[in-house]
């Protein structure tokens, strides 16, 4: 039976294999601000990855000093009996807050985690609101009544690692979502095809003044495609954003602003209206002539985005 939560849109229920997750009480639209929660314990980043004696005191001091309703919560958090029961629990509310901190957040982190792949991706991401010091999450998709809000805990594509045996190492768990239970074969081409992407993509700007860049941009929509395939829609704005470079740099005021929107219109979704991100993207769209090396490489018209792109970003 799904517990409700002081969010409206969400209730916790048990999920097969995977403890407790959050699911959608009603249709939730993209962009929608869906949690935003104050941590109950925040702690200094270096005792998320070493916890020593010292760090260990004050984590039970601030566990000691968490009503029993929450202290209850905290308890019901997975932990294998090999392992320590506040560590074991505390591996689960390891998402940074800032630069500084890692917290507790006792319905985020209940959300559970999907690899990126073509069967299915995170519907939702979260984000730190610094001026609020809360933690957020947002509808990266529509998501359905009845359907798991899922994020992932592995979001760095440029530095990939096949996620299975990254959750392993790091959160000490096998892995069940729709990617990684596919048949292998699936599997690896998956992960072959993100190899591949990841070497393009990491000499994309030596290429920037040394090719045509017309070449340049036809490479991005191609890697586009392939991110967009294997379910990695976030890359999608950094593509973006390495095309609007391109042109700016050519001075192609038009197509820099049609990329730059393309950046915008993601980090509106992906880390609300408060990011940086998100402003730098909106000045620029608005006036791209702002890009700090604007024409440093000549004055040519070059090409904003095809349609597909267009229809990748939405979805
Ligand atoms: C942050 S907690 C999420 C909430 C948790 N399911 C619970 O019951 O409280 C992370 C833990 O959830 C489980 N989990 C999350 N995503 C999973 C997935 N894709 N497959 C299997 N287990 C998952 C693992 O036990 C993991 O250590």
């Amino acid at each position: 039976m799904p517990i409700d939560t002081k969010f409206p849109r969400i209730a916790i229920a048990d999920i097969p294999g995977k403890g407790k997750g959050v699911i959608a009480k009603e249709l939730i639209p993209r962009g929608t601000l869906i949690i935003s929660e104050r941590p109950r314990i925040t702690l200094p980043a270096n005792a998320s990855g070493m916890i020593d004696r010292q760090g260990l005191c004050e984590i039970v001091a601030s566990l000691c000093a968490l009503s029993a309703e929450d202290a209850e919560f905290f308890m019901s958090f997975p932990c294998a009996s090999s392992e320590n029961p506040i560590l074991g629990r505390l591996k689960h509310f390891t998402p940074c807050f800032g630069d500084d901190a890692f917290g507790l957040c006792l319905t985020i982190c209940r959300v559970n985690h999907t690899c990126y792949s073509p069967k299915a991706s995170p519907n939702a991401s979260y984000v730190w609101n610094k001026r609020a010091k809360e933690e957020e999450l947002y509808a990266i998709r529509e998501i359905h009544e009845g359907q798991e809000i899922e994020v992932s805990y592995t979001s760095d594509i440029t530095i990939y690692e096949p996620p299975p045996a990254y959750l392993r190492s790091k959160f000490g768990f096998e892995c069940l979502c729709k990617g990684c239970t596919r048949p292998a074969v699936e599997r690896r081409i998956s992960e072959q095809r993100i190899l591949a992407y990841n070497a393009i993509v990491l000499h994309l700007h030596s290429r920037f003044g040394h090719e045509n860049p017309l070449q340049i941009l036809r490479d991005i929509e191609r890697q586009i495609l392939i991110v967009c395939e294997e379910g990695y829609t976030f890359e999608i704005a950094r593509r973006a954003d390495d095309a609007f470079e391109l042109c700016a740099l050519y001075g192609d005021a038009t197509s820099a602003q049609q990329w730059v929107e393309i950046c915008r219109d993601c980090y509106a979704v992906y880390f609300g209206p408060n990011s940086e991100l998100l402003k730098t993207a909106q000045r620029l769209a608005a006036r791209p002539q702002d890009f700090r090396e604007w024409k440093r490489l000549g004055s040519r018209v070059l090409a904003g985005p095809v349609s597909f792109i267009l229809f990748c970003t939405f979805q």
